[in-house]
């Protein structure tokens, strides 16, 4: 069965590598692409989206998914449109895979129980890339032994969220194993406000935003006269894609909605 494909946000950074990866995927089929801002004819407008898209470029998903019947829609859009987005999908039917970050934990929520009632599979990974599933997993089991951790995550300066989907999710992860716990010193006092980063449980999280820079991050332990580092980086997006045809095969398989690769691997 070929699995066909819609895609939220194909002018985007990731969205045209999802693009490329899906149109050259056996067993996909790119149907359509769904955008905010209208598009006409023109060449200069049309110019804006990656080569490979020769597909219909919606406005309205609702329109598109009653014209073009797609069995996936992947959003890698931003965090304003992404939970409208993925609801839409769901109540029709439609299996979302949502790369896009900064959900609230009532709208996870809310999207779980109507991905469950509806049954109809949904997966959003935070991370889509093998290398940051693994640091995420080695960083867990690693807070059993070493409580005091602090994530620093490292982005491009386009990235609207802070932190980064990932940073909040490894954060997740860590407090499953770990007793929450206020880290540095009991009377520390910032003199300048953030200067110890956010503090999820106790664990601080550190958002660095610089120009040149992809997706990297470093989880940092400390024990005693010793330091663990576990460190990934992704150089360029093309690093995302297999995570992300992964799953557009996966969520045809399920019933749910699954918040995080390490769950599927
Ligand atoms: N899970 C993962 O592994 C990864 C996730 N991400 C996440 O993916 C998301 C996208 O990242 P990135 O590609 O860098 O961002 P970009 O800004 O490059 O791309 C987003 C695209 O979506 C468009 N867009 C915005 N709103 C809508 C809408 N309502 N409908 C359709 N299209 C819309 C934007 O248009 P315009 O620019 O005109 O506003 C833009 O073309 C982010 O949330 C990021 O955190 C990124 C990398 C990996
Ligand atoms: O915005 C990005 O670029 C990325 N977003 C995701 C996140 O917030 O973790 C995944 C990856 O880090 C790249």
């Amino acid at each position: 069965m070929t699995i066909r494909v819609a895609i939220a946000g194909a002018r985007g950074r990731m969205g045209s590598e999802a693009v490329k990866a899906v149109s050259n995927k056996e067993g996909m089929e790119l149907v359509a692409a769904l955008d905010y801002k209208h598009v006409g004819d023109s060449l200069g407008e049309l110019a804006m989206f990656p080569p490979q898209l020769n597909v219909p470029i919606y406005t309205n998903l609702t329109q598109l998914i009653e014209d073009e019947k797609p069995d996936v829609l992947i959003d890698l859009t931003n965090p304003e449109s992404v939970y409208e987005h993925t609801k839409e999908a769901l109540l029709h039917n439609v299996r979302p895979v949502v790369g896009t970050t900064g959900f609230t934990d009532s709208q996870l929520e809310e999207l779980k129980n109507l991905s469950e009632n509806n049954k109809v599979g949904c997966i959003i990974a935070p991370n889509f890339a093998i290398g940051a599933i693994l640091m995420m997993k080695f960083a867990k089991e690693a807070a059993k032994y070493l409580p005091n951790v602090e994530i620093i995550e490292l982005h491009h300066d386009r990235k609207l969220d802070a932190p980064s989907g990932t940073g909040l999710k490894t954060a997740q992860l860590i407090a499953e194993v770990r007793n929450e716990q206020k880290q540095g010193h009991p009377n520390e006092k910032e003199t300048i406000a953030g200067a110890r980063g956010a503090d999820f449980e106790g664990m601080r999280i550190h958002s660095v935003r610089l120009p040149g820079l992809v997706a990297h991050q470093e989880v940092i332990f400390g024990g005693d006269g010793q330091m663990l580092t576990i460190r990934h980086d992704s150089y360029n997006r093309e690093s995302f894609m297999g995570g992300v045809l992964y799953c557009v095969e996966a969520v045809m398989t399920i019933e749910d909605l699954v918040y995080g690769l390490e769950n599927l691997i």
